[in-house]
């Protein structure tokens, strides 16, 4: 059934289901991934706060968590201007950092976020979206876990939100 948030329509796109079957897939790649490695997931507040929760119960490796914040959209459209809201409390120092995203859509906020994070003298960097939208990428930025790859069209839903509202859906829904 299609959901109305504020003056847009949105119809149903993917569910609870098949994001969490999807979280399981990319969290037991990580823990083969990472048994040699001391990892630190970091979440970008807000959109990741749900699927940084959901994702880290299914790794089975001892871990750190942290979040910054950065902000660059209002309503559909990004600013371009990427602003650091919150920014990281742990030590990386010798560490692989995990960033997670729920969206890379231009790559405007990863591609801060990597310069942020490689002025620290970490031993690796990895990202982790679960959506990407490859038509829109502006950026050559590897992301290294990708949950779904999507159409250049909004979503909502699991974190991601429409003028600050649709966060708390379970499921994700598009434009119509
Ligand atoms: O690849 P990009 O075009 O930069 O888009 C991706 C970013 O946009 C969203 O954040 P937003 O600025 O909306 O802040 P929010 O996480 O608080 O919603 C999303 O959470 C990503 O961080
Ligand atoms: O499609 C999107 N939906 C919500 N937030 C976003 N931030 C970048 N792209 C999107």
């Amino acid at each position: 059934m299609d959901i109305q948030i504020l003056d847009k329509t949105f119809v149903p796109y993917i569910s609870a289901e098949e994001i969490q079957l999807r979280l399981k897939e990319l969290a037991l790649q990580m823990t083969e991934d990472f048994k040699d490695e001391e990892c630190v997931f970091v979440g970008v507040l807000n959109g990741s706060f749900m699927f940084l929760s959901d994702l880290i119960k299914y790794y089975q490796r001892p871990c750190e968590i942290s979040f910054v914040k950065m902000a660059s959209y209002e309503g559909l459209q990004t600013t371009n201007e990427v602003r650091q809201l919150l920014g990281l409390d742990v030590d990386v120092t010798g560490k692989t950092v995990v960033i997670v995203e729920d969206i890379v859509d231009t790559g405007n906020t990863i591609e801060v976020l990597c310069e942020l994070f490689n002025r620290y003298k970490i031993k690796d960097l990895k990202i982790i979206t679960l959506f990407h939208k490859p038509e829109a990428y502006t950026k050559t930025i590897t992301l290294d876990y990708i949950g779904f790859n999507i159409p250049d069209k909004f979503i909502v839903g699991y974190g991601l939100d429409y003028n600050k509202q649709g966060r708390n859906i379970p499921e994700v829904y598009q434009i119509k």
